[in-house]
């Protein structure tokens, strides 16, 4: 990775990660990975090759360094304190923003002092875009954590095209107005020229809280404001399809999956769970059906395992710790009643995974269970599509993730109903494999025509269309 001067770009990224990782070790010296978790999955691709560039955090508290050329891509570093990490990461982002709009899975808090930061990093992030971007630039601001970014750079630099796109869901009415600062963040998300959510109801929830609360003339999916008409539109987002199916056939990853199945012993079934360690995931739920299924005799351990990747994130959140408690405790418990010598019914791996694992993984797996209580989109669900390539495998997934909007021939749940996840989970362990392939067949198809390239560039042409 070469050090850079920043350089006007005529595309800029703007994500609360850079899509690499600072990692400093004992002798002080600082390297990059490749940072964990969809956004990055999802844009490295898009950025890199089109000379642009991507303001970010290096994911570690302290100064930013300096610009650096990766991948075809500027990177351009922004800082954050550990107070910055405190009260803007942690805090407001994901202690306030994240469950709000979730659903209140849990219990948002708010907090004036990270209000204030949140303010305060976002004018951070939108005076380095303002920075870097070349004159009539198209700025693409990225999610939760940056919702004041879209007005705080028009103000800086009115001749930017802005897009913004939300990847967790975005709250109806009712929900969203419990936020004390509910008005300026409205005002921030309609610095924008086209605003992008993942599902149709949530940029419908945006333009009737444009109109209910702030009195703006709306028309369909626009609203009038200042002047301007701003968009509000669905942009469902996806994986490079094509890029997964090649890893999950790689010989070295198919004999993976082979090596992974003898490891665990040769069960008849293995049931897999991809997740960050994330309360809005359902990964207790799963383990509670898993348990009930065994108790009930309905499955038998080790013929059918269950294996849980649970990767490590925001481990300094209150919700976070405390789950993770819940979750390994769960573990403990059916391994301590069903395990035995042979092996455990659960394998329990709270680390991240490498691309090639995972696909090995998926490849792996008779189901693939994906409960959460709300999910933005859930790319874990279109990867396992991608990667069964043999047309093998069942998709359990949850109603309330954006993905079941798509892969509409998976085994549907709603995982607050653990008698329906039993009853489900029962039907994708005893599927007729010719149904399961026809399943699977159909939301390949599905995928192969909605990937990636297809919602970049699909966010990308309705973002040009506004600058004209
Ligand atoms: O950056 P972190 O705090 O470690 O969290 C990782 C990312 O999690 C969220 O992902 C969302 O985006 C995915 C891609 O659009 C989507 O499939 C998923 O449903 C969302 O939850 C978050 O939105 C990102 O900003 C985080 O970087
Ligand atoms: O150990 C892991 C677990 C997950 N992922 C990746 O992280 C992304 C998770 O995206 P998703 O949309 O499912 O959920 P998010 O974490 O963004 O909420 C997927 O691309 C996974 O392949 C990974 O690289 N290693």
């Amino acid at each position: 990775m070469a050090d850079q001067q920043s350089s006007e770009s005529p595309v800029v990224v703007v994500a609360n990660r850079l899509p690499v990782d600072q990692v400093v070790a004992a002798d002080g010296s600082v390297s990059w990975t490749r940072s964990p978790g969809g956004l990055v999955t999802a844009l490295e691709p898009f950025v890199a090759g089109r000379g642009g560039a991507w303001v970010g955090w290096s994911g570690k508290a302290g100064d930013a360094p300096e610009p650096f050329e990766s991948g075809g891509m500027q990177l351009v570093p922004v800082g954050l304190s550990d107070d910055d990490v405190d009260q803007y990461y942690e805090g407001f982002s994901n202690a306030s923003l994240w469950p709000l709009y979730h659903d209140v899975v849990e219990k948002p808090e708010y907090h004036r002092a990270w209000w204030n930061s949140y303010v305060q990093v976002n004018r951070r992030f939108a005076e380095k875009a303002a920075e870097v971007a070349a004159e009539g630039a198209i700025v693409w601001v990225h999610d939760y954590q940056l919702q004041l970014v879209p007005a705080m750079l028009r103000q800086l630099r009115p001749d930017l095209t802005i897009g913004f796109f939300l990847h967790i869901p975005f709250p109806p009415y009712e929900l969203f107005t419990q936020l004390p600062w509910r008005n300026a963040i409205v005002e921030g998300l309609l610095g924008a020229d086209l605003i992008g959510f993942q599902m149709p109801a949530a940029a419908t929830n945006f333009v009737q809280l444009a109109r209910r609360l702030h009195d703006l003339p709306t028309r369909g999916s626009t609203i009038t404001y200042d002047g301007r008409t701003i968009t509000a539109k669905a942009f469902p987002i996806s994986i490079d399809v094509a890029d997964f199916e090649s890893l999950a056939r790689r010989p070295d990853v198919v004999e993976r999956a082979a090596e992974i199945r003898r490891e665990l012993g040769d069960p008849e079934k293995v049931v897999l769970g991809v997740d960050r360690l994330d309360y809005t995931k359902g990964i207790a739920v799963r383990l509670e059906v898993f348990l009930e299924l065994l108790e009930d005799e309905q499955v038998e351990a080790p013929s059918t395992v269950f294996v849980q990747v649970a990767t490590p994130s925001r481990e300094r959140v209150e919700h976070y710790v405390t789950m993770r408690e819940t979750i390994e405790q769960q573990v403990g418990h059916i391994n301590g009643v069903f395990g035995s010598v042979s092996g455990p019914a659960v394998h329990y791996f709270n680390q991240s995974m490498p691309r090639e694992e995972l696909a090995a993984l998926y490849r792996a797996a008779d189901v693939m269970l994906v409960t959460p209580y709300r999910d933005g989109m859930n790319l874990v669900a279109k990867e396992y599509v991608a990667a069964r390539s043999d047309n093998g495998g069942t998709l359990v997934l949850s109603e309330f993730a954006g993905a079941a909007a798509e892969l509409k021939q998976a085994y549907l749940v709603n995982p607050h109903d653990k008698d329906g996840v039993k009853k489900q989970l029962l039907r994708a362990l005893r599927a007729d494999p010719a149904e399961s392939a026809k399943a699977m067949k159909a939301m390949r198809r599905y995928l192969a025509k909605h990937d990636l390239e297809h919602w970049a560039s699909s966010f990308f042409a309705a973002l040009q269309e506004e600058a004209q």
